[in-house]
């Protein structure tokens, strides 16, 4: 595993950091003593209760099985979508179903390189009247001993030898020109066919459609492309508990994942076609996933062994098979992944904020990216700058700051708490036990960090 996304020129953006760090690790400060990963230190949040996945252990899947479940999960159902044509603009983060086949050559005739004059044999020449511009069309050929001004992409005329540059030229009192230096033969004359020519492949099938694909796809005569469609992701949100707008009051809380989560999994290149509330109500909840025609269903809260927890025996009435349930990490331990009896898949994301985000990055992201036939990215990791707290038995991800070589761990980062992951340009995922300063760590990016917040959400 090799280091990357690290951000190396810090200077502008130190305050930003030291902001952020002062925010999301006031009052506790970093613990910068001597490495020490404390045995079996309960993960925050979880002190004084037994562990239910350590209770249920035979069924938990392992963190790193898991996120192969749910990636292999979507390769299955990944191969079973139809390839969709979209127009260019619409193409950006999708991979493309076909090769990439110059429609062209490209350049598609000989092209003048550089502003100045077209010539045939050696000079002084007469220069003609007529000049070419780019997207013009001038004389069809040059005889020896003629020129004619031309601009850099205009269309070269036959039996030109060079194209002499204007700094290069010079005309006399009676309009000869005379070149200093004498340009080479070819010389500025980009040949028709020089970067590809018509039916060459330009990329693979598999390849992600980034700006410059579309600039290429362009160039090479394209207007749409055959593309694999995003996945579609309907969100339901559980809990009669949940506020959409306001203060909490009276034991009710704001809903936080209805407006975390859609951007997100449109940040993991999902289209999310609907988010719908449907309160702790078990036959809302197994009409709206009945009747989903989404590739993907993710349902927020109601996975734990509660009287209003419906996903799991809603599941059990469709027959579902639950590919993953639970898994051996924190937080996020109640977690699951079920097939639907029609082959959709149905995240089910814990209640608990941070709990949902250790689930979407689970569970989620492999399944949404092999669903869209995007290779996984390079695992990488860094080295933790400070020591961090294991849980006995599981995987714990936390949510860091990557200044200079290091992942800075951040507090905040209790079951319940979005303010360390807010502040967070990844999560780290720390081994059971724990791990010590100076440890390297598996980083998973988040989806903003590396390519800027414009730049993800398509
Ligand atoms: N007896 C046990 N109880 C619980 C265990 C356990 O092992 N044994 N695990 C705890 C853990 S860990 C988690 S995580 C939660 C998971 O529970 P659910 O998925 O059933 O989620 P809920 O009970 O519906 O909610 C949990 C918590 O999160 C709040 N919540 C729910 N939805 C939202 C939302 N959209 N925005 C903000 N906050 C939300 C909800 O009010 C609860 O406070 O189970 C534990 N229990
Ligand atoms: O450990 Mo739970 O899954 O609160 O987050």
């Amino acid at each position: 595993m090799t280091a990357r996304g690290t951000r190396e020129d810090r200077d502008a953006d130190d305050l930003d950091v030291e902001e952020a760090l002062a925010l999301v690790n006031d009052g506790n400060g970093f613990d910068r003593g001597p490495a020490r990963v404390p045995a079996a230190a309960p993960a925050e949040g979880h002190e004084g209760r037994r562990s239910r996945a350590h209770d249920t252990s035979h069924r938990a899947t392992p963190w790193p099985e898991a996120r192969a479940v749910a990636a292999r999960a979507g390769r299955a159902a990944g191969a079973r979508r139809t390839p969709v044509s979209v127009t260019l603009d619409a193409a950006l983060g999708l991979v493309l179903a076909a090769p990439l086949t110059a429609l062209t050559d490209l350049p598609s005739f000989d092209t003048s390189a550089m502003d100045g004059w077209a010539v045939a044999g050696p000079g002084p020449w007469d220069v003609r009247d007529e000049g070419v511009l780019a997207g013009q069309t001038g004389p069809d050929t040059l005889a020896d001993g003629e020129a004619v001004r031309i601009a850099t992409g205009a269309r070269i005329p036959a039996d030109t030898t060079a194209v002499l540059r204007s700094e290069h030229g010079r005309l006399d009192e009676k309009g000869r020109l005379h070149a200093s230096p004498e340009p080479s033969p070819g010389q500025d004359i980009r040949p028709r066919g020089q970067e590809c020519r018509n039916g060459d492949q330009l990329l693979p099938n598999g390849a992600v459609i980034t700006p410059a694909v579309l600039g290429l796809a362009a160039a090479a005569g394209y207007d749409t492309l055959a593309a694999v469609p995003r996945p579609r992701v309907e969100v339901l949100v559980l809990g009669d508990e949940l506020l959409i707008e306001g203060r909490p009051h009276d034991g009710l809380i704001r809903d936080a994942l209805g407006p975390m989560l859609p951007p997100w999994l449109r940040a993991l290149g999902a289209e999310v076609v609907a988010v719908r509330r449907l309160g702790d109500d078990a036959k809302a909840l197994q009409r709206a996933v009945s009747s989903s025609l989404a590739d993907l269903i993710v349902t927020t809260g109601g996975t734990a062994g509660g009287p209003v927890d419906h996903v799991h025996p809603v599941l059990r009435r469709l027959e579902a098979e639950l590919l993953v349930d639970g898994v051996t990490v924190r937080p996020g331990h109640p977690m699951l992944l079920a097939r639907l009896a029609d082959g959709r898949h149905l995240v089910g994301l814990p209640g608990n904020p941070l709990a949902a985000v250790s689930g979407l990055l689970t569970l989620a992201e492999p399944l949404l990216g092999a669903l869209a036939t995007r290779a996984a990215p390079e695992p990488y990791t860094l080295p933790l700058r400070d020591a961090v707290h294991g849980h006995p038995y599981d995987t714990r991800l936390i949510p860091v700051v990557l200044r200079g070589d290091a992942a800075v761990p951040l507090h905040y980062n209790g079951p319940a708490m979005l303010r360390g992951i807010a502040a967070a340009d990844a999560l780290a995922v720390v081994p059971p036990g724990g791990a010590r300063a100076g440890q390297e760590a598996e980083l998973l990016d988040l989806p903003w960090a590396a390519a800027g917040i414009g730049a993800c959400f398509t």
